[in-house]
């Protein structure tokens, strides 16, 4: 095959391997067919014109390159991008155009913040950033009031070749002017996250990783597996994955160090990319997807296949993976656990789609759902802790 061959793409993943439809042209999509697409968990990006909210959704989620980013037109209208069926994690994201005016009284903001679970507000920090606060302060006022739950993320973003020291300074300042902001319109308890991004390296997977996070229900009970499982297998450090996006959804309680994630993230790109020119497109990821690299630091990076859509990469030392079958056993544990989790999860959802639910329920459950969508059977779902050799 020619790398000139239509169906060729480098540093794509294979076709079926990605997320749902994207409205290439900018243009506002269709109401989503599908009723469940609706009660789904929105993420909403805003920020003043040419921040950068298109290029990062499409880096994030559309495996653009940043580079190419430089070509994105500006976006004239709301875009609707679903996170959904071939995506183990899902929720919708609304690219709003920097233009849009949030206080005008024609804006539905009723409908726009309702099924909100997550506002990221991306700030440009090599521009003047006066007017952005002032926006945001509006939004975050006129948001808060229709729903309190909205998560508020601040994306103090572009820091690429901004030394760690301004870095930090424009996060203080921003911080603190937002905030007293916030405590002048009277609104001190609404809680707001800040991460400093760029598209041109891993931050800005790592801050939509804590995103999607926070929308999680389950995010406790995964953490306390892994918190489990990495002790008893003499593992440092583990990931687990959204193989697609390669933002992570849970990782055990230690701090997450930046480089260990890159190398994860590293790692998957090249399982795949190996994979799928080894392999038919279709199995670039399947239940036999394992990967074992050693560094030459003594270091071990460890991938294993979860289910479809997610892995769990691990990074241990190396005289640790002489136990290779105990942390095999814990894995098959670990994963039959995960499993179970997400069965229950797909029940509740069943049974909320059964019963004749009324409406402020569906609206108060911004959880993203995260759910297997290749069970061989259904049975009784017995909650229990993972068995750990
Ligand atoms: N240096 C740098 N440039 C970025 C980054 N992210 C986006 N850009 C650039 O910023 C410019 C504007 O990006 P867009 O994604 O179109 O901005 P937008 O916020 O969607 O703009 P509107 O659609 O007009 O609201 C593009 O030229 C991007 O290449 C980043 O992390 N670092």
């Amino acid at each position: 095959m020619s790398y000139e061959d239509e169906d060729y793409h480098v540093d794509s993943f294979p076709k079926d391997f990605g997320y749902g439809a994207y409205d290439q042209d900018g243009l506002e999509m269709e109401p989503n067919s599908s009723s469940n697409s609706e009660t789904k968990p929105r993420i909403l990006l805003m920020g003043l014109r040419r921040s950068g909210k298109s290029s990062i959704q499409k880096v994030v989620f559309h495996k653009m390159s940043p580079n190419e980013t430089l070509f994105l037109e500006s976006t004239s209208k709301i875009v609707k991008d679903d996170i959904n069926n071939s995506s183990f994690v899902q929720f919708q994201i609304w690219d709003f155009p920097g233009q849009i005016d949030f206080i005008e009284p024609t804006f539905d903001s009723e409908m726009i913040f309702g099924g909100c679970g997550a506002l990221v507000f991306v700030i440009d920090a090599k521009d003047d950033y006066n007017e952005a606060l002032t926006k945001f302060k509006n939004t975050v006022i006129k948001a808060y009031k229709v729903n309190p739950r909205i998560k508020f993320e601040v994306f103090i973003h572009k820091v690429d070749g901004i030394s760690d020291d301004s870095k930090m300074e424009s996060q203080r300042d921003i911080h603190q002017r937002s905030s007293d902001d916030l405590s002048e319109a009277g609104l001190d308890q609404i809680h707001l996250s800040f991460h400093l991004t760029s598209i041109y390296d891993h931050s800005i997977f790592e801050a939509f990783s804590k995103v999607v996070q926070k929308l999680i229900p389950q995010l406790p009970t995964l953490e306390n597996l892994l918190n489990i499982f990495i002790p008893n297998s003499g593992i440092e450090k583990a990931f687990l994955f959204d193989v697609v996006s390669k933002i992570y959804i849970a990782t055990d309680s230690s701090p997450v160090d930046m480089q260990a994630y890159e190398l994860c993230c590293d790692m998957i790109d090249v399982v795949i990319d190996l994979s799928s020119i080894y392999s038919s497109e279709e199995t670039a990821f399947d239940s036999g997807s394992s990967s074992l690299i050693k560094l030459n630091n003594n270091t071990i990076l460890y991938l294993r296949e979860v289910n479809k859509f997610l892995a769990l990469v691990c990074l241990l030392r190396e005289e640790n993976f002489n136990r290779q079958g105990v942390i095999d056993y814990n894995f098959i544990c670990f994963r039959d656990a995960i499993s179970e989790v997400f069965e229950l999860r797909l029940k509740r959802q069943k049974m909320l789609e059964n019963v004749d639910q009324d409406d402020d329920e569906l609206v108060d459950d911004h959880g993203i759902t995260i759910g297997c969508s290749n069970h061989e059977n259904d049975s009784t779902v017995v909650s229990r802790a993972p068995k750990i050799a």
